[in-house]
């Protein structure tokens, strides 16, 4: 069997420290594939650990509603590749829309940062004018996701960029296209 191959990832939101993603993930794979997944969240949450972070204090990082939420746990990555954000996600039992199952509201929140923080990691601060959502399967409470966010084009102030969600195993649950777009300075009033 060939061996996949390896690309540096990073830990951003809690830690400069290097992770180990394959280059092509997400794409529905293997044992090695969720076991490498398993150790990326184990580590995340011994770094959190380590940093007494707690999803309860997390808001010293961000107050942010997604990434301080208490029923959303998230290891955030950063691709050196190409810039592109990877939320590793466990979602808990309260985020629940229909009976077993994640609120539409709260993929669609988790889409919306992932790919913000894609963005705004990119390049000056933009905000979020437009999300289309494609809810593909449900997804169930108390599961572990993955959320890839990327940029496709930046003309001017404007961004169009995409996310999608996955099950471990590379099943879509979700997927997103987003438009941002740079605030206007606006001139102070003399
Ligand atoms: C910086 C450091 C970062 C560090 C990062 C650390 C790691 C990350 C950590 C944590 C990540 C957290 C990430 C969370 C973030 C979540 C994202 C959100 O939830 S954002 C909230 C929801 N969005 C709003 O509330 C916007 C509301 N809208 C507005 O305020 C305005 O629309 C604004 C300021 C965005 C633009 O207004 P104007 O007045 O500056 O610009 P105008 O002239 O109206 O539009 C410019 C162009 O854009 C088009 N445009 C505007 N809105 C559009 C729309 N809805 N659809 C299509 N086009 C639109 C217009 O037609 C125009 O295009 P033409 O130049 O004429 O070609």
């Amino acid at each position: 069997m060939q061996k996949p191959s390896f690309q540096p990832y990073y830990v951003k939101a809690l830690s400069s420290e290097q992770a180990q993603l394959p280059t092509w993930f997400p794409s529905g794979h293997s044992e090695e594939f969720q076991l490498i997944l398993r150790k990326l969240f184990e580590r995340g949450f011994r770094l959190m650990r380590k940093l007494n972070i707690q999803k309860g204090n997390l808001s010293n990082i961000s107050k942010n509603f997604v990434l301080s939420n208490p029923q959303i746990h998230v290891v955030m990555l950063r691709r050196a590749l190409d810039g592109s954000v990877i939320y590793l996600a466990r979602v808990g039992s309260q985020v629940q829309g229909p009976s077993g199952f994640m609120h539409g509201g709260a993929t669609a929140a988790l889409l919306d940062d992932c790919v913000s923080s894609a963005v705004l990691l990119s390049g000056p601060f933009a905000m979020t004018v437009q999300l289309n959502v494609q809810y593909r399967k449900p997804v169930p409470l108390n599961s572990v996701v993955v959320v890839e966010g990327y940029i496709d084009q930046t003309n001017g102030r404007k961004t169009i960029a995409g996310g999608k969600m996955y099950h471990p195993d590379g099943a879509l649950y979700a997927e997103a296209t987003l438009l941002f777009v740079k605030p206007r300075l606006v001139e102070p009033k003399m």
